[in-house]
């Protein structure tokens, strides 16, 4: 069993106990009475006018306290304080980790960082059925993460549209050739290169510079993984990237508003008008 195989196994067993708690009928009901989703594809630069983008290099922002690739990263004692200071850095997104046995997150961080921040929050998880993508709405997340490598074309497409419907958007992530064009092909309008391969754990940020150009400009890419300096932003600048995403380096910096900042500065130095 792969590595992303051993974790989906955890949260399907995870879900089922949850909706043994909360039915699905009722998760909707909850969704449907949840403020309505931010813009999170504007926030990050996208635009339906292609002309119109600007030049800027987006942060996403972790909440992340352990990985199954590093072990134990942070305790983040309080995920709202640390999302008020990716905010107060210039983040555009943050990324809430609510997987619980591999990444230590959890709804409850979820509702604490949705409840601190005015900018989009992104569920991140292992969605592998409809159940979730209901949940994180209900817990006024505004984007949830559909990993191509976890789903079948037909659920990628109908998880994408239920997403949409919902009024959220989903970060589509990818890390091969042919997933991306898998993530072309069922619409998606936000793609992650993950430079992580999620199969062995291996990182090779050179990922990104491979698979970004295949990317069509009306897109916003994200890439994912591997920042661990100021030179490996600019570099995902230069490569094509629209905006960044950030866990480990920002959750062990003793001052994550300023990293946010200065990645953000890096990045939009070295991007290149698209
Ligand atoms: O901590 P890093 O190397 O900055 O990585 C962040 C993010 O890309 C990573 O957490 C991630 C990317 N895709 C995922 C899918 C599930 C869980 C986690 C992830």
């Amino acid at each position: 069993m792969s590595v992303l195989d051993d974790i989906i196994a955890g949260v399907r067993e995870d879900l089922g106990a949850r909706r043994a708690i909360t039915s699905l009928e009722a998760v909707k009901a909850a969704a449907a009475q949840a403020a309505p989703a931010r813009d999170a594809f504007a926030a990050l630069g996208g635009r339906e006018q292609q002309e119109s983008r600007d030049h800027l290099l987006r942060v996403i922002s972790e909440v992340k306290r352990k990985s199954p690739s590093k072990g134990a990263l942070a305790q983040i004692a309080e995920p709202a304080a640390l999302a008020a200071e990716y905010e107060a850095g210039g983040a555009s997104v943050i990324s809430v980790l609510t997987e619980a046995r591999r990444f230590g997150g959890s709804l409850a961080d979820l509702d604490a960082v949705r409840a601190a921040v005015q900018i989009p929050v992104l569920r991140k998880d292992f969605t592998v059925d409809e159940y979730q993508i209901y949940e994180a709405r209900a817990h006024g997340a505004d984007l949830v993460l559909l990993i191509v490598a976890a789903l079948n074309d037909e659920l990628l497409a109908s998880f994408l549209e239920l997403t949409h419907q919902l009024g959220m958007n989903a970060l589509v992530e990818a890390h091969t050739e042919e997933e991306i064009q898998r993530a072309l092909k069922a619409g998606a309008k936000i793609i992650g290169v993950n430079v992580r391969n999620l199969k062995t754990l291996d990182v090779d940020p050179a990922t990104f510079g491979k698979l970004a150009p295949l990317i069509p400009a009306e897109a916003v890419i994200v890439a994912e993984s591997g920042v661990e300096s100021i030179e490996q932003v600019a570099q995902y600048g230069a490569a094509g990237a629209d905006a960044i995403l950030v866990g480990e380096a920002l959750v062990k910096h003793a001052d994550p508003r300023a990293t946010v900042a200065e990645f953000i500065t890096a990045g939009t130095e070295a991007k290149p008008q698209r």
